[in-house]
């Protein structure tokens, strides 16, 4: 299976099958299928293909499914009517489906009335789920993002029985603790009582918060041998949770960095409101890839995107497939660009950077020419995105009206994780990517679902779903770690985390508040066995 990171494409070879499977009754059964459906002209949401001797299947993210053959090799923008030659019949025939959910109507469609459909059904999982992770490494917040926003104050050796209880489940990352200014945050007043204990705890990384220079050197002089900065994206959330501007707080960590890089501490950066954020709303995703560049630039060894607020939803819009699908017509046509959008010279690079390159340069070029971009707002605004969703008129109209057509649908994809996460990617390798989800909305898992299938193998949570941020009004706690690792485990992928032993910390906890747990999985197990 070959990936092209660039244009943000899968390629997989129909590796399976040789040029007799589009001779065999299951081929012959998919296309008198698809044959039933209206042919599509346009926008076929994200099927795309190439055609060879054998068959390839080219398709964005998760989206596909069209296939076929031919002796050409030849790749069609999205939506495009594509005649193929059958090897055999000669006969031209239209082969792409129609719609953003064909690829499940299809297979339901073949299921009931054609035989020999069972290969195609075992494949399925491992089209859903063709590049999930093996292992997942879970960075357990509940001591400090769970307990954080307590309003009473939990003993300091409930705490600590709490991280024990933790570590003995199989977590290998335990974020134990804040050393930020207790007027701000008094439950954890206590930072340095607590790591003073377990930090003799072998083989487990204890990452604690640190804002400040002040708050490093106390958490050094406790024995912290990581240590985690929490810039944001929202300039308002910067300055309700750290009292100063997204500029301030990144030259404060510029100086945490560089000491701790002197002390040979591991850091670990934040980026809070990454998709939403209680008082500025959606979230540009320039702005998270800028602050996430910017603490990975100042070295960083893990970015951790927060959505602090739990609003994240996994998918792109419609607006923004259309977006995609601008770019393919611009790749396929090779539009000339009239650069006479006058309104500013940063527009002009835009149109650029979308002629040449994917949504990652777009990305790019926002995060740089962003602030000037979103300036020019006002010139989408006398344009009705719904007018342009016909690709003939799309390729036909000046090319301004595009790329306004374009700004449109970047502006209108804040508050999308995926959106969110490929912004992101352009700057920090993904391998230094973990997810941050509260689960305020009860999006989280399917948020969880979506980074790992974007190919990110790190992910926060709490036991119990505890948590909330003290200064995010209305976020409730973060995903629970049983049900995450529930998730995980069904998906086949190992995190080494003992569930039994796992929902016993959360009791724990959770008795200790006196109320029940956060977690859906314990909830239901728990009332299989009593
Ligand atoms: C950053 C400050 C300190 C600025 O707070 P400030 O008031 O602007 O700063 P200051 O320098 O004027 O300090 C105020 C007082 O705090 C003291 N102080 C100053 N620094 C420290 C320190 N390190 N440790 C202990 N004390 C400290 C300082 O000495 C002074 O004491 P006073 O002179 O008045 O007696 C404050 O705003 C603060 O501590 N904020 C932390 C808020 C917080 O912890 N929020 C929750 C964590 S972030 C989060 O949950 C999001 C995340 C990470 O989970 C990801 C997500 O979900 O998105």
């Amino acid at each position: 299976m070959t990936r092209t990171p660039a244009s943000k494409f899968y390629c997989f070879k129909w590796y399976e099958y040789d040029a007799n499977f589009f001779d065999s009754s299951i081929f012959r059964g998919i296309s008198n299928r698809v044959h039933c459906h209206p042919p599509i002209t346009l926008f076929s949401d994200t099927s795309v293909f190439i055609l060879k001797k054998s068959c390839y299947i080219l398709y964005f993210q998760s989206n596909f499914i069209a296939r076929g053959c031919s002796e050409t090799c030849k790749i069609w923008p999205c939506g495009l009517t594509c005649s193929y030659k059958h090897r055999n019949g000669g006969n031209n025939q239209t082969f792409f489906h129609s719609s953003a959910h064909s690829w499940h109507l299809q297979c339901r469609y073949a299921d009931s009335s054609c035989n020999g459909l069972d290969v195609e059904f075992r494949a399925l999982p491992r089209k859903v789920l063709w590049d999930l992770p093996r292992f997942v490494q879970i960075v357990e917040v509940g001591p400090r993002d769970g307990l954080q926003n307590e309003k009473s104050i939990v003993p300091t050796s409930v705490k600590i029985e709490l991280i024990h209880k933790l570590v003995a489940s199989g977590l290998s990352v335990v974020e134990a603790t804040s050393f930020v200014s207790p007027k701000w945050v008094p439950q954890l007043a206590d930072a340095k009582d607590v790591l003073e204990v377990i930090r003799h705890v072998p083989d487990v990384r204890f990452p604690v918060l640190t804002p400040n220079l002040r708050g490093f050197e106390a958490a050094v002089a406790a024995g912290a041998k990581e240590v985690a900065v929490f810039a944001s994206a929202s300039e308002s959330f910067s300055k309700s949770n750290i009292n100063c501007t997204i500029k301030e707080s990144l030259a404060r960590y510029r100086d945490v960095i560089t000491s701790a890089k002197k002390h040979g501490i591991r850091i670990r950066g934040y980026v809070s409101c990454v998709v939403g954020c209680p008082v500025e709303g959606a979230i540009h995703p320039s702005k998270v890839a800028y602050v996430a560049k910017e603490l990975y630039d100042m070295g960083c060894s893990e970015i951790s995107l927060g959505d602090t607020i739990g609003v994240g939803t996994p998918g792109t819009d419609f607006v923004a497939l259309c977006f995609q699908h601008v770019i393919s017509w611009y790749h396929y046509l090779s539009l000339p660009f009239k650069t006479n959008f006058e309104a500013s010279d940063d527009v002009s690079l835009f149109l650029r950077a979308l002629q040449s390159k994917s949504i990652n340069m777009l990305a790019q070029c926002m995060c740089e020419k962003g602030e000037h971009l979103l300036i020019s707002d006002h010139i989408i605004c006398s344009f009705n995105c719904w007018t342009f969703f016909n690709a003939t008129i799309l390729a036909t109209l000046p090319t301004y009206v595009i790329g306004t057509f374009t700004l449109l649908a970047i502006l209108s994809v804040s508050g999308k994780v995926l959106a969110m996460l490929e912004a992101v990617l352009s700057f920090v390798p993904v391998d230094k990517l973990a997810v941050h989800f509260h689960d305020t909305y009860g999006q989280a898992l399917a948020n969880i679902l979506v980074s790992l299938q974007m190919g990110i193998n790190i992910v926060d949570s709490s036991v119990s779903g505890l948590g909330g941020c003290p200064y995010a009004k209305g976020a409730t706690g973060n995903v629970a770690t049983e049900d995450v690792v529930y998730m995980l485990h069904g998906l086949g992928i190992e995190t080494n985390v003992n569930l039994n032993k796992l929902m016993d910390a959360g009791d724990y906890i959770s008795n200790r508040l006196g109320r029940p747990s956060g977690s859906k999985t314990t909830t239901a197990l728990h009332k299989l066995t009593t």
